[in-house]
């Protein structure tokens, strides 16, 4: 019988750059963007067998003959997909099945993660998603967060497989689809997407990366304590913060697409080399803006539909941070475009403010708006496209739920 999962995606609202380090708050909103994970166990077979599909792209298939737990496992025709391979590789070594199995795992994901240029509509039994004329790794992405959601939704599918009811155990799916997601990447990140992607909205404060170092290094250095070390590793407490949240009643978050795209790494490498040279001058900007951060937390946390001013001035000092870092760090996280654009959506009846969420740059803006006035808002800025940027907005808003089974014969 088959089993379905979604994961949703998500907007670094609060917190980008600071987040990396274990000791500031970053607010982090979960989304109807959500990645999807269909498990159907086959034919018993004689074998370890796994075929993953993702129909909504070319070349989607990716199948594996699974020959040890070990270490992880190869694509069958070398349509190589580093994020399925490393989430083979740490649940399996983590659980360590004994007995043959034969698996299909379908995956699906929400139009909001990819561009809908070139696409076209297909609707299964009760959902529809966008197929695109291009392999996974050709489509351009728009910064929900596609990677995350798939390892923590394909981690929940085999875990729900092979240890039935353990799904339910989210500590466990997190601990798992941080490691798998971390060791794809080759480096261990503040993995605030995968914990969103798990937990759903949720106000984080990282991990002590060394949790994760630790299992690497056996990996390298002491093979035979490799799967011990795992277990325990994702069978203890990592005690990072991640407390549920969601935005106020009444108050919708949209995000804008401004279609420019930015290479998150280098923005990021940018700061931590300004950061290392200018110790003093970035550890002023680092604590303003982190002053700004908790200060919207708590004028969420607070929030009076009456009076919008405490909030639009705490969305105000977070931008005024964005800006000092871009201007003294010389990373363009709130360009000049940028600054124009979200000063212009401010203006407009109804709109508490806007933000470049997460690393910023020329990817997208999130703008938080009365509900009652998402219409206007959309209107002004497609009334007047060239003045406000050609910005489009996605049809998405805030899902506070993180993983969720889902009906499997919806899709
Ligand atoms: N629907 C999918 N099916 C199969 N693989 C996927 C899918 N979505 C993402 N992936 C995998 O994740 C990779 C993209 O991950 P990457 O970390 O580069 O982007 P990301 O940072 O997660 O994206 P975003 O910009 O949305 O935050 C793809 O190349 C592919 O390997
Ligand atoms: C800059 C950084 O703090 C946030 C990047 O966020 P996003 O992937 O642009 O949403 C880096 C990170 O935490 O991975």
């Amino acid at each position: 019988m088959s089993k379905a999962f979604s994961a949703p995606g998500k907007a670094l609202l609060a917190g980008g750059y600071l987040v990396i380090d274990p000791i500031y708050n970053a607010y982090v909103t979960a989304l109807s963007s959500r990645m999807h994970a269909i498990i159907t166990p086959t034919t018993t077979s004689t074998d370890r067998h796994i075929i993953i599909k993702s129909p909504q792209f070319v070349n989607g298939q990716w199948e594996y003959t699974i020959t040890t737990n070990l270490a992880p496992p190869k694509e069958i025709n070398g349509n190589n997909n580093p994020f399925l391979e490393a989430v083979l590789f740490i649940v399996l070594a983590y659980i360590q099945p004994e007995s043959t199995y034969d698996l299909n795992i379908d995956i699906y994901s929400d139009p909001g993660y990819h561009t809908q240029e070139n696409t076209t509509v297909k609707q299964l039994s009760k959902k529809k998603f966008l197929y695109h004329s291009r392999a996974i790794n050709e489509v351009e992405k728009t910064g929900l967060g596609s990677s995350a959601g798939l390892v923590a939704v394909v981690t929940t599918a085999l875990v729900s497989y092979f240890k039935p009811g353990q799904e339910a155990d989210k500590d466990l799916l997190h601990n798992i689809a941080q490691i798998a997601h971390c060791y794809a990447q080759k480096k261990i990140g503040s993995g605030f997407d995968v914990a969103a992607a798990i937990y759903g909205s949720i106000i984080f404060r990282r991990f002590q990366p060394e949790i994760i170092d630790k299992v690497f290094h056996t990996l390298e250095t002491n093979h035979d304590e490799f799967t011990s070390v795992l277990k325990s590793t994702v069978e203890s407490n990592w005690n990072f913060k991640h407390t549920p949240c969601s935005l106020p009643k009444g108050v919708r978050l949209l995000m804008g697409d401004i279609k420019g795209g930015s290479e998150t790494p280098k923005l990021v490498s940018t700061v931590l080399a300004w950061k290392r040279a200018q110790p003093e001058e970035s550890s002023v900007v680092y604590a303003n803006l982190d002053g700004a951060n908790n200060n919207f937390i708590t004028q969420l946390q607070n929030f009076n539909p009456q009076d919008l001013t405490p909030l639009q001035s705490a969305i105000q000092q977070i931008r005024k941070g964005l800006q000092e870092m871009t201007e003294k760090s010389g990373a363009p996280i709130e360009p000049p475009a940028q600054t124009d654009l979200l000063d212009k959506c401010q203006l407009i009846d109804g709109c508490i403010g806007g933000v470049v969420p997460g690393a910023g740059g020329f990817d997208a803006i999130s703008v938080l708006i009365l509900e009652e006035s998402v219409d206007t808002l959309k209107q002004t800025t497609e009334s007047n496209k060239e003045y406000y940027h050609n910005v489009t907005w996605v049809d998405l808003h805030e899902e506070s739920e993180g993983i969720v089974l889902e009906d499997a014969k919806d899709y």
